[in-house]
């Protein structure tokens, strides 16, 4: 017998199940954390995690720790390929948990960056392929985290991109050393600068990201096509490919650790700042836009 979980929703209330099936006749293995669901697709071997924590997915502690532990458990299965998305469609997560952020307690903060950091690495390191489904709307750590897979695809009318600037607080350079990657350094100097948020058409024409698709289902399927399309390329050979095209922004990334954490816990930490970080939290909430 197979264990696996399933989440389902009953007037408003999720109910997860434990359910006992014959591993014979499995095509799915299931092994979902609180806020990430995830299932494997038996017959394609390819896993698909969906980012599942109301209201939008916000990256708190707890979501980053469970994310990348199920990389590392898929990694461990050697998975043919991973596809992220939102369990929710529209919002493919409204980015760090702002309330992570609403703390003077630098031993928090440090913590917290520390984690957001190593998750990223962790999806931006790993040998399995990549692929994220956007779908939904994908401001500031969404657009972080889909940059880090090997592509990216995108339902059509939701945002992508860096606000930070646009709220008051400053995007890590790492975060604008990705986005120049995939866009050159101009567009992203002009689109940190501006805080900007670009629509998927607009995405799509930068190079942010690589598809548009209409919908989710669609997305899933191209994501399968784009990780068949490497089965018959040698694994070895494109994981060390993978490696090498990563290995100069990883290296900064990692000599500039101590740096850029002083300057989050500084930044973040900062009296202004959670003046900043509050008034935020308020338009949002009173929906002031
Ligand atoms: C060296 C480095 C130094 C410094 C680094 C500094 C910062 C870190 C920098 C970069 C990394 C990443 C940063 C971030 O991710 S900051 C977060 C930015 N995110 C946003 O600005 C998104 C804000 N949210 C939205 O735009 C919308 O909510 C969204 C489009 C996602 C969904 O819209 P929808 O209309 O469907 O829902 P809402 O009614 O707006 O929201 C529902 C509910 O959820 C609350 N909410 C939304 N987003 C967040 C969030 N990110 N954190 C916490 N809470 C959030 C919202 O207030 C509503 O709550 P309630 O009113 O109680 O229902």
């Amino acid at each position: 017998m197979f264990k696996g979980i399933c989440r389902e929703t009953h007037n408003g209330n999720m109910v997860t199940k434990i359910l006992k099936i014959p591993k014979f006749f499995t095509c799915i293995r299931n092994f979902s954390s609180e806020n990430v669901l995830v299932e494997v697709n038996n017959k394609t071997n390819t896993a698909i995690l969906r980012l599942s924590r109301p209201p939008v997915n916000g990256l708190n502690l707890e979501v980053l720790n469970e994310f990348e532990s199920l990389l590392s458990q898929l990694e461990q299965q050697k998975v043919n390929g991973v596809i992220i998305t939102s369990n929710k469609e529209g919002i493919l997560t409204g980015g760090i948990d702002i309330a992570e952020l609403q703390t003077i307690d630098q031993r928090r903060l440090k913590k917290y960056w520390t984690t957001f950091r190593d998750t990223f690495l962790k999806l931006y390191n790993t040998p399995l392929l990549t692929v994220a489904v956007i779908n939904g709307h994908s401001p500031a750590g969404g657009c972080l985290f889909s940059t880090a897979c090997d592509y990216r695809v995108m339902t059509r009318n939701y945002n992508i991109g860096g606000n930070e600037t646009q709220l008051g607080l400053v995007a890590p350079i790492w975060f604008m050393d990705r986005v120049a990657d995939l866009i050159g350094h101009r567009q992203a100097e002009l689109a940190f600068t501006q805080g900007k948020l670009f629509s998927t058409d607009e995405a799509h024409k930068l190079g942010l990201i690589d598809e548009i698709v209409e919908n989710t289902a669609e997305g899933l399927s191209k994501a399968q096509i784009i990780i068949n399309s490497f089965a018959n390329v040698p694994k070895k050979a494109r994981e060390i490919s993978k490696r090498f095209t990563r290995q100069q922004f990883l290296d900064k990334m990692i000599r500039d650790t101590d740096d850029d954490i002083r300057h989050f816990v500084n930044h973040i930490g900062s009296n202004e700042t959670q003046k900043i970080i509050e008034q935020y939290m308020q338009k949002l909430k009173s929906k002031r836009f």
